[in-house]
């Protein structure tokens, strides 16, 4: 088993390279079963979700190889349009390749991804999407089979942007029969991501980023060529730890108006960010100063930057309140960062965080993916040595984290027992 260790660091100083998007390639890897064809998917990177997605498709009967940062997918011979519960239970984005068997094959049998850390997670707006497109779905011992003679164009009013929803019904709708509109659909960058790369295999999709997406249905889908966009999440995670530890860090390959809410919140403490053309600036403050946060879909604040907020809420000079609209239960990272030393009370979905002058090294585990992320950005300003188990869930997300946050002088292991 594989620990971080953290020790209170100087402030963080340099240059940071992000990697592509995690949220945007795994979508976009289900897509490329879609084709009959070879798709070449550059910018990858190197996680274990990403490798998750990949041997669910070699499962399915793709070729994939996975070489520096590109990915490629032949699609041609596709064997079973089953997925066992081993792989979906690993990764819920492996619900994601329904949409498109159901596309190309019209029959789908996947293993219901179950709940997590952060919430029940349901799949209801998913099959709503499916249902109203003509499938018929039948739930059968833990996995949910799809079939239907042909896919019909539809209207469909989705009752909460759920990202993965649209995503999948988006993919679903690609081959079908005539128009299908779907309103009230969510509007992250990974959405049109996933529509761009769409399109560029030969679909009509029209819309995304907006909250109506208009697809008209097209015959066949070809393999495309296409780089995914930078890592909005991850980019965030680096300049919390500029902010944290009061340092001046650099971030390389973001998309500045993908971390809008982020910057905003950033200043509102005291950092100063200067935006420029393919990178950002942030120079942390004297003193941080609390404020309020309330997760939401697109453009509000991202629910997945929440954690990370809140290690450096529980620094900062008085009280800021953190509210969770999107996924209902998390605040898992609370009873850890308390451990910690933070003065932090959850009321439902609030978290009103008092601000202490000191937090303490513990040993902590991290609950989900930004869990870690936070509990090792409060490592580096504790006091002593923070040791994290489960790192299994932060390396789903972060290339490279304990490297990268070295480079930058913070000082950070990782220990194998
Ligand atoms: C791989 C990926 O891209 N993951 C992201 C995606 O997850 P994911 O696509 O799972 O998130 P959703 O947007 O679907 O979920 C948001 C909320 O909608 C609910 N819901 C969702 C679907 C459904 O059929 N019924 C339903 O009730 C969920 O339980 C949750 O409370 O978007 C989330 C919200 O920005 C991010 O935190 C995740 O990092
Ligand atoms: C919640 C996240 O991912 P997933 O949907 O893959 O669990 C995340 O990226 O923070």
């Amino acid at each position: 088993m594989t620990k971080i260790v953290v020790r209170k660091s100087k402030p963080l100083k340099g240059y940071v390279k992000i990697n592509g998007a995690k949220n945007a390639v795994l979508p976009i890897i289900a897509a490329t079963l879609l084709a009959k064809d070879k798709s070449v998917i550059k910018g990858v990177p190197n996680l274990k979700d990403v490798h998750v997605i990949s041997d669910l498709l070699r499962h399915l009967g793709a070729k994939v190889e996975f070489n520096e940062d590109t990915l490629i997918v032949d699609a041609s011979d596709i064997k079973t349009c089953e997925a066992p519960y081993e792989l979906v239970r690993k990764m819920r984005a492996s619900f994601l390749v329904m949409g498109p068997l159901l596309a190309r094959f019209k029959s789908s049998k996947i293993s219901m991804p179950g709940g997590c850390a952060i919430g029940t997670r349901p799949i209801d707006l998913h099959l709503k999407g499916f249902k109203s497109l003509g499938a018929n779905i039948e739930m059968d011992h833990g996995f949910v089979e799809a079939k239907a003679d042909k896919l019909v164009g539809t209207k469909l009013y989705l009752d909460f942007p759920s990202v993965g929803a649209t995503e999948n019904i988006m993919m679903a709708a690609v081959l079908a029969e005539g128009t299908t509109i779907i309103e009230n659909v969510a509007e992250e960058p990974e959405i049109v991501d996933l529509a761009n790369f769409l399109n560029e295999m030969g679909a009509n999709i029209k819309g995304a980023g907006t909250n109506t997406i208009r697809i008209k249905g097209v015959q066949e889908l070809k393999g495309a060529v296409h780089t995914v966009i930078p890592d909005r999440i991850e980019a965030g995670t680096y300049m919390v730890a500029a902010a944290i530890t009061k340092g001046d860090v650099v971030v390389d390959n973001v998309l500045i108006d993908h971390l809008k809410p982020t910057i905003a919140k950033l200043r509102e403490v005291g950092c100063e960010v200067y935006e420029m053309e393919n990178s950002v600036r942030v120079v942390g403050p004297k003193e941080i100063k609390a404020t309020d946060i309330k997760t939401l879909p697109h453009p509000g604040f991202p629910t997945d930057m929440q954690s990370q907020f809140m290690a450096l809420l529980s620094v900062a000079k008085g009280t800021g309140v953190v509210i969770e609209t999107v996924f209902e239960n998390r605040f898992m990272n609370v009873a850890e960062l308390n451990r910690m030393g933070a003065n932090i009370k959850i009321e439902g979905r609030s978290a009103v965080v008092q601000g202490v002058e000191k937090l303490q090294g513990s040993t902590v585990n991290a609950t989900d993916l930004r869990a870690g992320a936070a509990l090792i950005l409060a490592g580096l300003v504790s006091e002593g040595e923070t040791i994290i188990g489960e790192t299994h869930h932060i390396y789903r997300g972060y290339v490279d984290i304990d490297k990268k946050l070295r480079a930058l002088g913070a000082d950070i292991e990782v220990i194998s027992e």
